[in-house]
């Protein structure tokens, strides 16, 4: 059923106008059920009268009525009346119609009026901005009237509204002049259950496919009504509706986008719905076993028969799939029954359960325990002791931002420092960026995460010892960028404050590992602990949230918790084929693995979420970045995405013509808030971002066709330029939309990523919650590390692969010189001939200052080396002009030559 909205009420002076849709039903529209969606307006006399809204209904024995379509206010004239002629009712008089309108829908038929009032009086004359069908007038003064200012497509629905008594329109009305009006009314036929098929000879499904299009006339007369009502507000319910109904297109949304906008900052909900979750009717069931096998065996994801089954599908369909037709037809219905092996109670059962699917580290994966406000029973060790550190959070937070707690000179703090890493990092980070506007502005959140010196001291720069917090942030606390950052932390601090005693109130520790902790030197007080069944990437909730908590306050910490619960709650009780991180994954699923798209990007056109990608970077990417099912078979499929992405429109200056004109498929999710925290220019910045938000997944759906460019360019264009400026369309993308980032929201939309991912791996089959991949590069680094001291330790490295990471950072000249040697000495195992020297490309710029280094060495000076020669060793070609420049690095080193 259709609401628009209504409030019913009459006798207030003024015109009253309504708009009226009638969704199909058999009992009233005859056996077509034909169903259209006209504006209505019966004008009955100028300001003092009552007049009402009408509705349009057509079929064998329905009739019609008309009204006004207002775009713009203006002054209306006319006194005639309108005559609908639908079912009983003979004759509306002006007090009627309401009443009828009501009675209809009593009788259960989906048709809810929205009425307003219309305080202006209308005047139609050619100068006025009036842009109007008028319908119940006489045919000359309609025909006279619509025609100047109405466009045609509106004209067609008046047309296809005036039909009489007992016709059925789609046999009266002539297919290539009265396009729209039979595309609607075919339309809503098509949606309505149970309705015979229209006659054959007027039939045309393919057209119907452009009806919805047409809601954008409607889209735009409601907030126009609503002004002139003197209330925006009328429109946002009605607008919301129209919408719902007929699956607001990317099309759609462009176009109407400002008005969108426009209520939204009236509303206290979106005027569009924002994630079109598409109706399918068939539940996916599945028994315990094979969600069992899904989730924990680790078999091959091309084994499934729903497997093979979506590879025909891909195959059958690909030449003539437009993807934006995957979510009208029936094919992502099987794309979900395809993944029907996973069955309902779906995915998230074994998760909750706190089965260790985390297999190769035989851990529970409970995340979703750090924010579960007592909904899910969950049994493991320690998820009884959330509440406790949660509480320790609270109380802690509280005093650093109350200023109750002092450093060791009586200040209080101003400055919180992270030192973290990977999932110790990349979540305060993004969060405390994104929910900026939440923050404590005199507290500053800083996050030191590179081994890079240049990361702390940069950071130590603006910090003062006595006012500065360091939060260490290490669940195994032996991350070594991040000890060795703590460590070089605490010797500054100390610096200042001399007094190992006075580390205690300047820094506390995050971690599993209450150990290391202790031996590093933080009280045991000051360590907020967390359990091994809470993975880095997704331990934001934790206390590694703990600077969120501070920059934000507990109780936004705590909303954001709530969000992401209510995603867990969406994700573990919702249907598949309305879960909305389901969706996604399987939508994923079928780019990645039948388009071979090989990336994702993710989008967000908001600010705040500037690090949104870099931090799904990492959850995705470590979590789904695996070769290997969890039964240890090597997959034949592909994995996980590389994920990527920028904040709002600067990507667009940067990337987006590769994503727009390139050869390579890239699905992308376009993120944004319907309202910003900084609506400044009354909002002009906002509303041009959005618009940039709506215009792009447009341009990537539907391009530019060929005919569409020479139009543009005329005939004197020539066939390259024509051919540069064709979009070819077609390329997918998601769009979600939220009201605003609220800490709430965010926390919903991690959890939302977070979900998608798990269920992608569930279906490859692959262990998403161990990152074995990080590893090896840990143990060479140390290795490496061990010989860099001495250059005769250098030993044990292929030729072929070796990257020296050596920079020359320390202080003391003769270390510089000695580390010098040593990637010199690491260097002379590259063999020019091999398929991957180690000797940049971009040698050109550095070319003098190596060699004024060779010169420096060649004489035993010690002046200050040239710090960008080595940091450009990255694995290249090597180019053959520049087997110069390399000898003349081999030189410096005092061993001419190439091993
Ligand atoms: O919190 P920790 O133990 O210092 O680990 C930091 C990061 O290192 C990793 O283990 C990978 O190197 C991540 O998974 C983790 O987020």
């Amino acid at each position: 059923m259709i609401r628009f909205g209504s409030d019913g009420r009459r006798g207030e002076g003024g015109l009253t106008s309504s708009l009226g849709v009638v969704g199909a039903d058999r009992r009233l529209l005859g056996c077509h059920g034909v169903g259209i969606i006209v504006p209505c307006y019966a004008p009955v006399g100028e300001t003092t009268a009552n007049s009402s809204a009408a509705l349009v209904a057509s079929g064998r024995r329905g009739g019609c009525c008309g009204g006004v379509w207002c775009r713009s206010k203006g002054t209306f004239t006319d006194k005639s009346v309108v005559r609908p002629r639908m079912g009983a009712a003979s004759v509306w008089g002006p007090s009627q119609v309401t009443r009828s309108c009501y009675s209809i829908d009593g009788g259960g038929v989906p048709v809810i009026s929205m009425t307003i009032r219309v305080h202006a009086t209308l005047n139609i004359t050619p100068s006025s901005e009036l842009d109007l069908v008028l319908l119940g007038t006489p045919k000359a003064l309609r025909h006279q009237l619509s025609r100047p200012f109405a466009p045609k497509d509106v004209r067609e629905v008046v047309l296809a509204s005036l039909l009489l008594d007992g016709q059925d329109p789609l046999a009266v009305l002539d297919i290539q002049a009265n396009t729209l009006g039979i595309l609607y009314i075919v339309s809503a036929r098509m949606h309505t259950t149970g309705a015979l098929n229209p006659p054959p000879q007027r039939f045309v499904p393919e057209q119907a496919r452009f009806a919805p299009d047409r809601v954008t006339l409607l889209a735009k007369g409601l907030p126009l009504l609503a002004e002139a009502a003197g209330s925006l507000k009328l429109a946002v319910q009605s607008l919301f509706d129209l919408l719902s109904r007929y699956s607001p297109s990317l099309s759609h949304l462009t176009t109407i986008h400002p008005i969108f906008l426009k209520l939204n900052e009236v509303g206290k909900r979106p005027a569009v719905p924002t994630i079109d979750l598409v109706e399918i009717s068939p539940s996916l069931r599945i028994s315990p076993r094979d969600i069992l096998d899904m989730t924990m065996s680790g078999k091959l994801a091309t084994e499934y028969s729903s497997w093979k089954k979506l590879q025909q599908i891909y195959d059958a369909e690909l030449p003539r799939l437009i993807l934006k037709e995957l979510f009208s037809q029936d094919l992502l219905l099987q794309i979900l029954q395809g993944i029907s092996d996973l069955g309902h109670p779906p995915i998230p059962g074994f998760m909750f359960a706190g089965e260790r699917i985390n297999t190769s580290e035989d851990r529970a994966v409970l995340h979703v325990a750090l924010r579960n406000f007592d909904d899910f029973k969950i049994q493991e060790n320690g998820v009884e002791e959330v509440a406790s550190v949660l509480a320790h959070m609270k109380e802690f937070s509280e005093a650093i931002r109350s200023g109750s707690w002092k450093g060791y000179t009586g200040k209080t703090i101003n400055t919180i420092v992270n030192i973290g890493i990977g999932g110790s990092d990349l979540g305060p980070v993004m969060v405390t960026e994104a929910l900026k506007p939440y923050a404590k502005r005199d507290l500053t959140a800083l996050f030191v995460s590179n081994i890079d010196g240049t990361h702390l001291a940069e950071t130590l720069r603006e910090c003062d010892p006595e006012r500065t917090l360091f939060i260490i942030a290490s669940k195994t606390f032996t991350t070594q960028e991040t000890i060795t950052n703590a460590e070089s932390a605490r010797a500054w601090f100390l610096s200042f404050a001399k007094d190992k005693a006075h580390v205690a109130k300047h820094f506390v520790a995050l971690s599993t590992n209450t150990r290391a902790v202790t031996a590093f030197g933080v009280d045991e007080a000051n360590m907020f602990q967390f359990w091994d069944w809470v993975g880095g990437r997704y331990s934001l909730w934790s206390a590694i949230g703990l600077s969120i908590a501070l920059y934000i306050g507990y109780d936004n910490f705590e909303s954001l918790l709530k969000g992401a619960h209510g995603m867990d709650k969406h994700f573990k009780e919702t249907p598949l084929e309305s879960n909305l991180p389901v969706l996604l994954a399987v939508v994923g699923v079928w780019y990645n693995d039948f388009y071979g798209a090989q990336t994702h990007a993710l989008l967000p056109y908001d600010q705040y979420l500037h690090k949104f990608a870099d931090y799904f970077q990492q959850g995705d990417m470590e979590s789904n970045g695996k070769f290997v099912t969890k039964s240890g078979e090597r997959v034949d499929y592909q994995t996980g995405p590389i994920i990527w992405g920028a904040a709002g429109t600067n990507g667009q200056h940067s990337f987006y013509q590769l994503v727009h004109q390139g050869t390579k498929l890239i699905p992308a999710d376009f993120l944004a808030p319907a309202t910003s925290h900084n609506p400044i220019a009354d909002s002009k910045h906002h509303r041009i971002l959005l618009s940039n938000f709506f215009a792009q997944p447009e341009a990537l759906a539907f391009g530019k066709t060929e005919e569409e460019v020479r139009k543009e360019l005329g005939s004197g264009a020539s066939e390259a330029l024509v051919k540069s400026k064709v979009f070819e369309g077609n390329r997918p993308s998601n769009s979600i939309m939220f009201p605003l980032l609220t800490p709430r929201t965010l926390g919903a939309l991690i959890a939302l990523y977070e979900h998608k991912i798990f269920t992608q791996g569930v279906i490859w089959g692959i262990n998403s919650f161990d990152q074995m991949g990080v590893e090896l590069g840990k143990v060479l680094t140390k290795n490496i590390l061990s010989q860099l001291g001495k250059p005769s330790d250098v030993t044990g490295h292929d030729s072929s692969c070796c990257r020296p990471r050596v920079l020359p950072l320390l202080s003391e000249e003769q270390e510089r010189v000695n580390l010098f040697k040593a990637a010199i000495g690491v260097a002379r195992l590259f063999d020019l001939n091999s398929r991957y020297p180690i000797v940049t490309t971009h040698m050109h710029p550095y070319t003098s200052s190596l060699q004024q280094q060779t010169r420096s060495q060649q004489h035993g000076c010690r002046g200050a080396l040239p710090t960008p020669a080595f940091s450009h060793l990255v694995p290249r070609l090597f180019p053959p002009h520049h087997s110069s420049l390399l000898s003349s690095l081999l030189a410096a080193s005092g061993k001419p030559g190439v091993a």
